[in-house]
C-alpha cells in the first residue's frame, strides 16, 4: 500500500495491489494531533447491537466501476459510508448545523429530518442548528433550533423547512459564524455549486486548524452530480413528471392533428426528460440540452413532426428547459443573465417552440394543428420525495452522521454501484453529469420514439466541449458504465 495525493488535485490517494487506488476523504487526524476518540454508543444501542458485523470494517471500499475485463487493473475505490467502531466526539460535544442551498427537490426536508433523527437516536447529540435561507444564513439571519419533535413531520411536506438561496456565499464570514457558535459538524445539501461552497468552508475550517467535520449531501433534480448513481429526489420528480406527459397525451389524442408539448427542468443535463419518455412511452419525441436539433428542412423537427402527424394524428413532445438554447437566442436577443450564484439564465424555450410550430404549421398548405402547452417545471420539484427516495434520503443522512461522528471530513456522501460511500468533494464538483448521446440508454430512447438524431443531416447548432466523444461496445476504449446510463471513457 502507498499513499500520496494526485498530481494537480488534494485528493489523499492510497494505492494496493493490481492498480487499486482509493480516493480517500480528509480525516481529523491529517491535521489535529492527538484527539480522543470514544467507542461508538451504537455499540449499546439495543437496535443496532443486534446487527452482525454493524460496523464498517476500516479497510472497506467501494469500486467506481463494476464493469470490468480480466485484466483491467481493480481502479478508483470509495471509502465505504457507515458507523465505525471510534467515534471522535461524546453525546454532549456535538454542536451540528444543517444548511440547505440551491433549488428545491424532493426530499430535502427527509435529510434533514434524518440527520436531527441519526445525530439523536443514534448518537445522543441534540443541539442541532437549522441555517435560514442557504449560505447566507450563517451570517445574516438567526437560527433555528431544530429538535426531533420540531422534524417529526416534515418529510410530508415539499421544500425545505429552512429556506434556501442562490449566491450569498462569502466563504470567511460563514467560517466566522461557525467558528463563533462553536459549530462542530456542518451538514450542507445541495447541488454542484453547493458542494463547490462546500468544499471551500472544509478548506477554510482546516487552515484554521479547527475540529469541524463539513459533510455534504448531493442534491439536484437534474441528477447532473458526476460519480453517484443517482440523486435523491430525481425519482419523485420523473414521476410527478409523468402526470403533465400523461395530462398532454390526453389533450393532444382527443382533438385532430394535436401536438401536447411539455418542458421539464434539465439546465444542462437532460436526465429527467429521457427518463420520464422512456418511463411514459406516450412521448414521440425528446428534446436534451446534450442533442442539438433544428427545425426545417430534412431531418429537422418540423418535418418530423408533419411525419407523425399524419400517422397518428397527434403527438407528444418532450423538451428539457436547457435544450436548444441556441435556437433561441438566434432568433430573441441574447440576454446572458445570470442568477445570484452565476448559473445562465435560461429563455423560455417551451413557449418558444411552441410558437414557432404555430407560425410553422400556419403557413398556406400546411396541415391545421393545435398545441397545448403545460410547462410543470416547478410543480416536479416542489413535491414530497416519493417512498423510495425517502429510504434513500434516510439512507445519505444516516452516511453523513456517521462519517461526521467518526472524524471524516471535506467528504460529500453519494450511491455509488449500490453502495454508500465518502466521496472527496473535488470528484463531485469537477464535472457535471450528463446524458451521453452515444450510449446505449440515449439509443433506447431513440427507439422508443422514433424521433431523428438529429445527427449528420446538418451542422448541430451548438458544440459539445464538454462532453467527451464516448465510444460504443468494442472501440479501443475502457468504458465505465454508470447506473444512471452515463458513460466515461479513457484511453487504458
Ligand atoms: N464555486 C463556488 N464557490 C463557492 N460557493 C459557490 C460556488 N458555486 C456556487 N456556490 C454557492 O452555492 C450555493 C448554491 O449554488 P447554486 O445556486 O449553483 O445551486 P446548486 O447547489 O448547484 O443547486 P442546483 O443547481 O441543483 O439548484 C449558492 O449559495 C452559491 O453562492
Ligand atoms: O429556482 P430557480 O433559480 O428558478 O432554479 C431553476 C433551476 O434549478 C434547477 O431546478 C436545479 O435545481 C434547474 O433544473 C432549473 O433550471
Ligand atoms: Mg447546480
Amino acid at each position: 500500500m502507498g499513499s500520496g495525493s494526485n498530481n494537480g488535485s488534494s485528493i489523499k490517494l492510497v494505492t494496493g495491489d493490481g492498480g487499486y487506488i482509493l480516493e480517500d476523504v480528509p480525516h481529523f487526524s491529517d491535521y489535529i494531533d492527538d484527539l480522543p476518540t470514544y467507542p461508538n454508543p451504537l455499540q449499546s444501542n439495543p437496535a443496532y447491537s443486534v446487527v452482525k458485523q454493524y460496523f464498517v470494517h476500516m479497510d472497506d471500499t467501494v469500486p467506481q466501476k463494476v464493469v470490468v475485463h480480466k485484466n483491467s487493473p481493480r481502479g478508483i475505490h470509495f471509502r465505504r459510508a457507515g458507523p465505525r467502531q471510534k467515534v471522535y466526539f461524546e453525546p454532549d460535544d456535538v454542536h451540528a448545523c444543517i444548511v440547505t442551498c440551491g433549488g428545491l427537490c424532493p426530499g430535502l426536508n427527509t435529510v434533514i429530518r434524518e440527520i436531527v433523527c441519526g445525530l439523536n437516536y443514534m448518537y445522543g447529540a441534540t443541539r442541532i442548528l437549522g441555517i435560514d435561507g442557504g449560505y447566507r444564513g450563517f451570517y445574516s439571519k438567526n437560527t433555528i433550533n431544530l429538535t426531533t419533535r420540531v422534524v417529526n413531520d416534515i418529510h410530508k411536506r415539499g421544500g425545505t423547512i429552512l429556506g434556501t438561496s442562490r449566491g450569498g456565499h462569502d466563504t470567511s464570514k460563514i467560517v466566522d459564524s461557525i467558528q463563533d457558535r462553536n459549530i462542530n459538524q456542518v451538514y450542507i445539501i445541495g447541488g454542484d455549486g453547493t458542494q463547490k461552497g462546500a468544499a471551500v468552508i472544509y478548506q477554510e475550517i482546516r487552515r484554521r486548524g479547527l475540529k469541524v467535520a463539513v459533510a455534504g449531501i448531493p442534491k439536484t433534480i437534474d441528477n447532473d452530480i458526476p460519480v453517484i448513481d443517482k440523486s435523491f429526489g430525481f425519482d419523485t420528480a420523473v414521476e410527478e413528471a409523468q402526470r403533465a406527459i400523461n395530462a398532454a397525451h390526453v389533450e393532444a389524442e382527443s382533438c385532430e392533428n394535436c401536438i401536447g408539448l411539455v418542458k421539464l427542468m434539465g439546465r444542462n443535463s437532460g436526465f429527467i426528460a429521457m427518463y420520464a419518455t422512456l418511463a411514459s412511452r406516450d412521448v414521440d419525441c425528446c428534446l436534451i440540452p446534450e442533442s442539438p436539433f433544428y427545425l426545417e428542412g430534412k431531418g429537422g423537427l418540423f418535418e418530423y413532426i408533419e411525419k407523425r402527424l399524419k400517422e397518428n394524428g397527434h403527438m407528444v413532445i418532450v423538451v428539457a428547459e436547457g435544450a436548444g438554447q441556441e435556437l433561441v437566442s438566434e432568433s430573441l436577443q441574447s440576454m446572458n443573465q445570470q442568477d445570484a450564484s452565476g448559473n445562465k439564465l435560461l429563455q423560455d424555450i417551451g413557449f418558444w417552440l411552441s410558437q414557432k410550430i404555430k407560425e410553422y404549421f400556419a403557413k398556406p398548405n400546411k396541415l391545421p394543428i393545435n398545441l397545448k402547452y403545460i410547462d410543470p417545471t416547478y410543480m416536479i420539484r416542489a413535491i414530497p420525495s416519493n417512498a423510495s427516495d425517502n429510504v434513500y434520503c434516510t439512507l445519505l443522512a444516516q452516511s453523513a452522521v456517521h462519517g461526521a461522528m467518526a472524524g471524516y471530513t471535506g467528504f460529500t456522501v453519494g450511491l455509488v454501484n449500490g453502495r454508500q460511500t465518502y466521496i472527496p468533494f473535488e470528484r463531485v464538483t469537477e464535472k457535471q453529469n450528463k446524458v451521453v448521446i452515444t450510449d446505449r440508454m440515449w439509443a433506447r430512447l431513440l427507439s422508443s420514439t422514433n424521433q431523428p438524431s438529429f445527427i449528420s443531416t446538418k451542422e448541430p447548432c451548438h458544440s459539445h466541449e464538454e462532453s467527451p466523444a464516448q465510444p460504443l461496445d468494442g472501440e479501443i476504449f475502457k468504458e465505465e458504465v454508470m447506473t444512471n446510463g452515463d458513460i466515461s471513457a479513457s484511453v487504458p
